[in-house]
């Protein structure tokens, strides 16, 4: 799955950087990154999207300080600029790409106000589907970053053909504050993005899938215009050293799982597992309109048998009929990885509790606003003066 992905915003860039270097280190150069914000120093910071692909917007305006959280303001600063940003896309070249994929932190300024306005000019453009990796604020950030949040989905909604969520409230680590959480978490969306972008790719040399799943799979299940999340799980592969003759020669071996039976169990149970454990954004999964399975891992921890029992389990688990499985052989890893995307997720009590506290919000700021002028003009009530002009 070719991506064209597009790190709007300071943690947009982050993890698109991220993501680039963990293809990087793959050996694949199939992703197109570019970075795209309002502050200078963001753009600085980033390591593995090269420079030629980063662009500061609205200079003129907030003179490459940030939008400060003002997303409205993100929003038509990404309007003023779009020429430059879809130039900017066009001479990267988009001629092999399956997919456009925009990764913000919808709670903040830019990237919450800009990626609505790009997917929308992207949309319009381009036969290929927009995507968005949206990541959602945690609860203490305050009713700001949900009113911004809450705003930049329903607009992303109309545009995106899929809205890929990240909680980062149920995704902060034990013991550590949310900004200490932010790599780590960051990392767990990578993880999940890598294998997503395996879909349809060549397999290493020697190396046959046994259930391929293609780019054109992921883009029927994400089709819609809805929200989804993703599932993970991984299971470690046992690894057994072996002396050669009279211990001269070490050899490596990776061991087989032994039963036919049990490999299958193994993989049926992981993929349950990705299924029902941590997912980007907690959902229910049986109002998800379709879903998807990817395992990756060494060939020998694959099979054909246990991703049939997966998906079959899974259909009975969601709400529509539609389940795609497939997997990857890989031998660049010491795991084996199930992904589900659940797609088309209706039923997400934190999007919710972000619509009413972003309710809440605009009513506050509202009233303080009435409040606020009222009082400003009472100042000036008992003096009888005339203003200048
Ligand atoms: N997961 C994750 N979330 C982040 C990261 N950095 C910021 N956030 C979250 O993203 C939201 C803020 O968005 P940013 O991307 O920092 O803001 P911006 O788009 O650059 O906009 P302005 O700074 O207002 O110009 C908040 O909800 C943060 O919790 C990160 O590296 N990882």
């Amino acid at each position: 799955m070719r991506f064209f992905a597009i790190g709007f915003g300071q943690a947009g860039g982050k993890i698109l950087d991220l993501f680039m270097e963990n293809e990087k280190l793959r050996g694949t150069n199939t992703l197109k990154a570019l970075a795209v914000n309002t502050a200078r120093t963001d753009l600085m910071g980033l390591k593995h999207i090269p420079p030629k692909n980063r662009i500061l917007i609205g200079q003129t305006t907030v003179k490459g300080h940030g939008v400060g959280t003002d997303n409205k303001l993100g929003a038509k600063v990404a309007q003023e600029e779009i020429e430059t940003i879809l130039n900017a896309i066009d001479e990267m070249g988009t001629h092999e790409v399956d997919a456009f994929l925009i990764i913000a932190g919808l709670g903040g300024g830019t990237g919450s106000g800009g990626s609505p306005v790009l997917a929308k000019y992207l949309s319009e453009m381009y036969s290929e589907p927009v995507y968005c990796v949206g990541v959602l604020p945690a609860p203490e950030e305050g009713k700001l970053y949900s009113l911004n949040a809450a705003r930049s989905m329903i607009t992303l909604l109309k545009y995106v053909d899929n809205l890929i969520l990240v909680d980062n409230g149920a995704w902060k680590f034990e013991g550590l504050s949310l900004k200490e959480s932010y790599a780590k978490i960051n990392e767990e969306i990578v993880r999940r993005l890598a294998i997503l972008a395996r879909a349809g790719e060549p397999v290493e040399e020697n190396l046959v899938g046994e259930m391929v799943v293609d780019s054109s799979e992921v883009i029927n299940t994400l089709r819609g215009g809805g929200i989804s999340s993703i599932g993970y799980a991984t299971l470690p592969v046992q690894e057994k050293k072996k002396t050669g003759l009279f211990g001269l020669f070490k050899k490596k071996e990776t061991e087989l799982v032994t039963a036919e039976e049990d490999k299958s169990t193994k993989i049926a149970t992981l993929v349950r597992k990705a299924a029902l454990g941590r997912l980007t954004i907690p959902c229910n999964i049986s109002s998800a309109e379709r879903a998807l399975v990817l395992v990756a891992g060494p060939p020998e921890y694959l099979d054909r048998k246990g991703l049939e029992k997966a998906k079959l389990w899974l259909e009975e688990q969601i709400a529509g009929v539609e389940v795609r499985a497939g997997d990857y052989p890989t031998r660049r890893t010491k795991h084996v990885a199930a992904l589900v995307v659940l797609a088309n997720v209706t039923e997400i009590p934190r999007v919710k509790q972000l619509q009413k506290l972003a309710a809440e919000a605009r009513e506050e700021v509202e009233e303080a606003e009435k409040v606020r002028i009222e009082k400003t003009i009472s100042l000036f009530d008992e003096e009888d003066l005339e203003p200048l002009f």
